[in-house]
Order: structure tokens, then C-alpha cells, then sequence
């Protein structure tokens, strides 16, 4: 690592912020939202900013937009299903096939702007991987329409684990509900369900929790219950019989909780059994009432292409696991191939541990962490300025003396 030649450094003229560093500092002063993100000097009441730009579109701007045709989108065949609100389509040859409400209500809970979102965006949704508190507010202030919370970086961050199926629906349940209640009429969540945690019985309590948590969507596989990263070899996934009443339970569940969280069916099957198989089981969970799709694990961007097609109408969410067993697909790309939602598992995870290990290696080295980071940038971005407003409207007087 960095030194002089002589090994003779002192921190403020020889040693400069190790690799990782100077990106979390930039992500900190990118924020355009005028809040005080990245300086020491936070503002009161009467000059206090709203912390977050409007994440979401508004209605006049969401209803009758021409959506960027979904390209190569095949004709359905049998592959209508019967939704229990069917919604009016302006432009049949752009068709989501989703429930979702025809008008965008930003005080609806989150589930249903998801729903929207999906069907009416002109653009393809896009949620960056966030697995706790800081990385969530991170994607927050960056101004991200949507957020996943991944099941690996929720068992590597809560449990210290690797993605083996360790974390089961406790600790799902409640890192997803911290996430989704840090801004609860922000972005929706999507989350990791992984195998659902048992069979009907248990996968009906999981949809329950996730409901209740305020989480928006999640997905739910059909790997055995000791599953691993989708991106590891050597899965097994149940049969489709198996699978299908994995998402019988979360049709049911949401349709006694009267919840518009969207269910999203992911196969697995593609290493073991694959592609056809994978189109199988998505189309049969399709027609259990699942809104979504995930086929995880493309091994070609043909492949990935060829999927929506076959698909198509119903919508497919692309899972983005750079340096995973799948060719890099970006953002654009994947909109170009109709997937209506991207999320990147690995982005706050992979660059946390690259910024965590050099800073501790510089620390180790020289003594110093090397971070131009203050306290009082991470706290701004945790909300300081709405715990200051909140604290001056109710009379309190905890920010008198400054911060
Ligand atoms: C999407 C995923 O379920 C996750 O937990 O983020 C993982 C990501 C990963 O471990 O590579 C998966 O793809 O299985």
C-alpha cells in the first residue's frame, strides 16, 4: 500500500484515502437535493431543504405516457391470466401484465405503487442492492425509484454468514421492515424471500410478516430450503410441484390479506434442469397468480432476451450479480430486452467490504484510517435534518446548542 520511500508518512501531507474511500465521499456530496449531505454545518428549521427529492414521478407525468415499447414482445399466446381487476390498456403493444391501478396515488402503500411502477413506468426500474441502515439511506439520498434488499448481504451483514440459507424469516423479516420504514412513502422495497422458510404453512406467515413489515415485493424461489447464492454451483431446487405450492401459499396469503404486495416467482432450475424447464415453471407460476418473474442465472445475454419474449406479457425483473455466473447486463440493456425491473444485489455489498478492508489494511499499516469522512455526514444521511425538524416542531430543544 502507499507509503514514502522512507516509510516517514504523517496523515495530513503522505497518506491518502485508500482505494474505495474517496467514492464513499463522493456518493455523500453527490446528493442535489440541496439537504446539507457532506458539510459540517446542518441548517435549522426555517432553512431546512427537503432531504429527499421526490423519488416518484407525479401522476400528471405517470398516466398516458408513451412507455418505450417493450421490444420483441411475442404475442400471447394462452398466456393471459385472468387478474381479479383487470385494467384497461391504452397501448396494447406496450402491455404489462401486472394488477395495477390505473391512477398513481403517492399516499397508497407501497405494494401498490410498486404495481404501478411496473406497469406504467416509461422506464425500467432500477434498485440498487442495500442489505442495512446506512446503505438503504445511502440509495435514498442518490435518488433510486426502488430498493432490494438482498438475502446475501442480509445474512453477511446481520449474521456474518454466507448466502447458505442461514438467514431464515426473522432476520429477513426485520432488516426488510427497518429498510422499508426509513422512508415508508419512498421507494418501495423489494425483498429476498428466498425459499419462503418451510412449506405452505410457514410461506403464508413469511408473506404475512413481509406484509405487515411494509416491504412492497419479494421473491421467492424454488431452491431446496438448504439453498445457496444463485450464482454458486451445485443448487438444487425442489420439483414444480413443490414450487408451484410454494406460490399457491403466496397467492392465497395475499389475497386473504387483501395485500397488493407483488409476488415474484424466481426459478433457479436453469443449472440442473435447464432453460425450457425454467420457462415451464415460470409460466406455470404465472398462472397461479404470481406478478412477476426471475430466471436466475442467465448464462447469455441471448438467453435473458429470448426469456422475456417467451414471457411476455408478464413481466420479468433481471437480477444483476456482477461477477456472478451471468454476462454483465446494464441497465439500459436490459430495458432495451423488456425487463421491467433490474436489481443489483451486490452494489452496496461488494464496494462496502472493498472500502471496509483497505480502510482497515491502512489502519493496520499506518496507524490512521485515512477516511476523509466526518461523523456528521453519515448521521446527515441518516436523517439528522428530519430528526432536527421534528425535534424543533414538537418544542424540544435538543439542537439549542448546535450539533
Ligand atoms: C439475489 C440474491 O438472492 C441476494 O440475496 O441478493 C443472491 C445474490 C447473490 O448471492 O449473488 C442470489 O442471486 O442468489
Amino acid at each position: 500500500m502507499g507509503c514514502t520511500p522512507s516509510g516517514q508518512t504523517t496523515p495530513s501531507e503522505a497518506i491518502t484515502p485508500p482505494n474505495g474511500i474517496e467514492g464513499v465521499v463522493n456518493i455523500a456530496r453527490s446528493d442535489k437535493s440541496g439537504s446539507v449531505l457532506g458539510t459540517e454545518s446542518p441548517r435549522f428549521l426555517s432553512n431546512v431543504e427537503p432531504p429527499f427529492k421526490p423519488l416518484i414521478k407525479p401522476l400528471e407525468e405517470l398516466v398516458d405516457v408513451p412507455r418505450k415499447p417493450l421490444k420483441d414482445t411475442a404475442a400471447p399466446q394462452n398466456r393471459v391470466r385472468e387478474t381479479e381487476t383487470p385494467t384497461i390498456e391504452t397501448n396494447p403493444t406496450t402491455t404489462v401484465q401486472i394488477r395495477a391501478p390505473l391512477a398513481y396515488d403517492a399516499s397508497a402503500p407501497a405494494s401498490t405503487r410498486l404495481r404501478h411502477m411496473i406497469k406504467n413506468l416509461d422506464h425500467i426500474l432500477v434498485c440498487p442492492g442495500v442489505y442495512d441502515g446506512l446503505s438503504a439511506r445511502i440509495a435514498l439520498s442518490v435518488g433510486f425509484e426502488g430498493m432490494y434488499m438482498t438475502g446475501a448481504g442480509t445474512n453477511a451483514s446481520r449474521l456474518g454468514m454466507a448466502d447458505l440459507g442461514i438467514a431464515h424469516l426473522h432476520d429477513m423479516k426485520t432488516n426488510a421492515e427497518m429498510i422499508a420504514n426509513l422512508k415508508p412513502d419512498g421507494p418501495p422495497v423489494i425483498a429476498d424471500m428466498d425459499t419462503g422458510y418451510g412449506g405452505p404453512m410457514v410461506i403464508d406467515r413469511s408473506l404475512q410478516q413481509y406484509h405487515l413489515a411494509g416491504v412492497a415485493g419479494f421473491h421467492i424461489e424454488d431452491q431446496v430450503m438448504q439453498k445457496r447464492c444463485g450464482h454458486l454451483q451445485g443448487k438444487e431446487v425442489v420439483d414444480i410441484d413443490t414450487y408451484i405450492s410454494r406460490i399457491r401459499a403466496c397467492v392465497a396469503a395475499a389475497k386473504r390479506l387483501r395485500s397488493d404486495i407483488v409476488i415474484i416467482a424466481r426459478t433457479d432450475a436453469l443449472q440442473s434442469r435447464g432453460y425450457d424447464e425454467c420457462i415451464t415453471r415460470l409460466r406455470r407460476a404465472r398462472d397461479e397468480g404470481a406478478d412477476m418473474g426471475i430466471l436466475e442465472g442467465f448464462s447469455s445475454k441471448a438467453q435473458a432476451r429470448q426469456a422475456v419474449k417467451d414471457l411476455a406479457p408478464w413481466p420479468l425483473c433481471l437480477n444483476s450479480v456482477e461477477n456472478g455466473v451471468s454476462p454483465l447486463i446494464s441497465v439500459d440493456e436490459a430495458q432495451d430486452m423488456g425487463f421491467r425491473v433490474i436489481i443489483f444485489s451486490f452494489a452496496s455489498l461488494a464496494p462496502a467490504y472493498t472500502a471496509i478492508k483497505n480502510t482497515f489494511e491502512w489502519l493496520k499499516d499506518f496507524g490512521v484510517t485515512g477516511s476523509a469522512v466526518s461523523p456528521k455526514t453519515i448521521f446527515n444521511v441518516c436523517g439528522l435534518q428530519d430528526l432536527m425538524v421534528i425535534d424543533e416542531r414538537a418544542g424540544g430543544n435538543s439542537f439549542k446548542k448546535g450539533v
